[in-house]
C-alpha cells in the first residue's frame, strides 16, 4: 500500500502526491478509473465546430471534459491514453493539455494517470518525464519494463508521482513474452517483473503494476508477490475481463489496491446529445457493482 500521509489543502501541481490522492479516493470507496480514449469519428457531430483544426481540438476537449464532469463522482482516477490524442496531431495534444489543467482546477482530488506506455534509455526518459509529468501534468504514468529498472530511474525518482509498470497485459498475444520462463525455477517473466518492480524499483513507494482483468489467475499470482502495490487493471467492459475475479484476487492487504479501468464501455455508452449522461449512468453502475462486491 502506498503510505497514507496527511492530505494538503494546497492543490498546485507541485503539491500533489499521487499516492495520497489515490489512497483518499479508495478510502472514500472509489476504485473505478475512466479511460479517456477519444476517437474523432466517434465524437458526436454537434461538438465539431469551426475549421477542421479547431473542430478537432475543441471536440476532443469538450467530449472528454463532459465525460469527466459526468463520471467524476464515481471514479478514483482518470486515464487518458496518449495514442488517441497524438493521432490527432497538435490539436489533440492541445486538448490533452487543456484537459489536464481543467481536471486539476475543477477536480483537484482526482489523480490523472497518463497512459503513455513509455520506456527508453534513462537520458531519453528524462524527456518523457518532462513532458508527461511537468508539461501535461500527469500524476502517474504507464511505462514498459523492457529496458530495466536503471532506465526507469527518471520516473521512479519522482516520489510524488505514480509509475505503473506493464506486467501482465490484457491483450490476446501478451503470453508470447510475458509467460516466458525467466529463471532456473521457471518463474514466468511477468512475475519476475512484478517482483523487481514491487521491491527493487520501489524505494520511493511509488510503483504500481498493470495487470489485465482478462488474466485473473496471473493477477492473483501478481498480488501474491506484490501484496501492497496498486494494480491498474484494464480489460473489464469492452475486452470482457472478469470483474468478480479481479475483486476477489486483486485487492491489497488493506482491501484496497485496485484501479479498475474501463474506457469504451463508459465513454461510448451513449451517442449524440446524450453521450455524457449515458457515460455517467454507465460509470455509476460499474462503480456501484464494484463497491457492492468490495463491501
Ligand atoms: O496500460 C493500460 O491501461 C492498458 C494495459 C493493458 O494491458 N491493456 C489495456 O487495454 N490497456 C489500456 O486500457 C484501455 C482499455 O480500454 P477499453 O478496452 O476500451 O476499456 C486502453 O487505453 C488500453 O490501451
Amino acid at each position: 500500500m502506498i503510505q497514507p500521509r496527511e492530505l494538503s489543502s494546497d492543490t498546485s501541481p507541485s503539491a500533489r502526491h499521487f499516492g495520497r490522492l489515490l489512497e483518499r479516493r479508495w478510502r472514500d470507496g472509489f476504485f473505478l478509473c475512466v479511460g479517456l480514449d477519444p476517437e474523432y469519428s466517434q465524437i458526436p457531430a454537434f461538438l465539431k465546430q469551426g475549421t477542421e483544426e479547431e473542430a478537432v481540438e475543441e471536440s476532443y476537449y469538450a467530449f472528454c471534459r463532459a465525460i469527466v464532469e459526468a463520471t467524476a463522482e464515481s471514479v478514483c482516477a482518470f486515464k487518458p491514453n496518449l495514442a488517441f490524442f497524438e493521432q490527432a496531431g497538435p490539436p489533440g495534444l492541445k486538448a490533452l493539455k487543456r484537459l489536464g489543467d481543467y481536471l486539476r482546477s475543477r477536480f483537484p482530488e482526482i489523480p490523472l494517470i497518463l497512459d503513455a506506455k513509455r520506456g527508453d534509455i534513462a537520458s531519453t526518459n528524462k524527456g518523457y518525464v518532462a513532458s508527461l509529468f511537468d508539461y501535461f501534468g500527469g500524476d502517474a504514468v504507464t511505462v514498459q519494463p523492457y529496458l530495466g529498472g536503471e532506465a526507469l530511474e527518471p520516473y521512479l525518482e519522482r516520489a510524488e508521482k505514480g509509475v505503473f509498470v506493464l506486467c501482465r497485459t490484457s491483450n490476446p498475444g501478451s503470453a508470447e513474452l510475458q509467460m516466458l520462463s525467466a529463471g532456473a525455477e521457471g518463474t514466468p517473466l511477468y512475475l519476475k517483473v512484478a517482483q523487481l518492480a514491487a521491491n527493487d524499483w520501489n524505494s520511493n513507494r511509488n510503483v504500481g503494476l498493470v495487470a489485465g482483468a482478462t488474466y485473473p489467475a496471473e493477477l492473483a499470482q501478481i498480488r501474491a508477490v506484490a501484496p501492497d502495490v496498486p494494480l491498474l487493471v484494464p480489460g473489464v467492459g469492452a475486452q470482457g475481463g472478469d470483474l468478480e475475479a479481479v475483486l476477489k484476487y486483486g485487492r491489497d492487504s488493506q482491501g484496497y489496491g485496485l484501479v479498475i479501468n474501463s474506457s469504451r464501455g463508459i465513454i461510448y455508452a451513449g451517442k449524440d446529445e446524450n453521450f455524457a449522461e449515458a457515460a455517467g449512468v454507465a460509470a455509476r453502475k460499474l462503480a456501484e457493482e464494484i463497491k457492492t462486491r468490495i463491501d
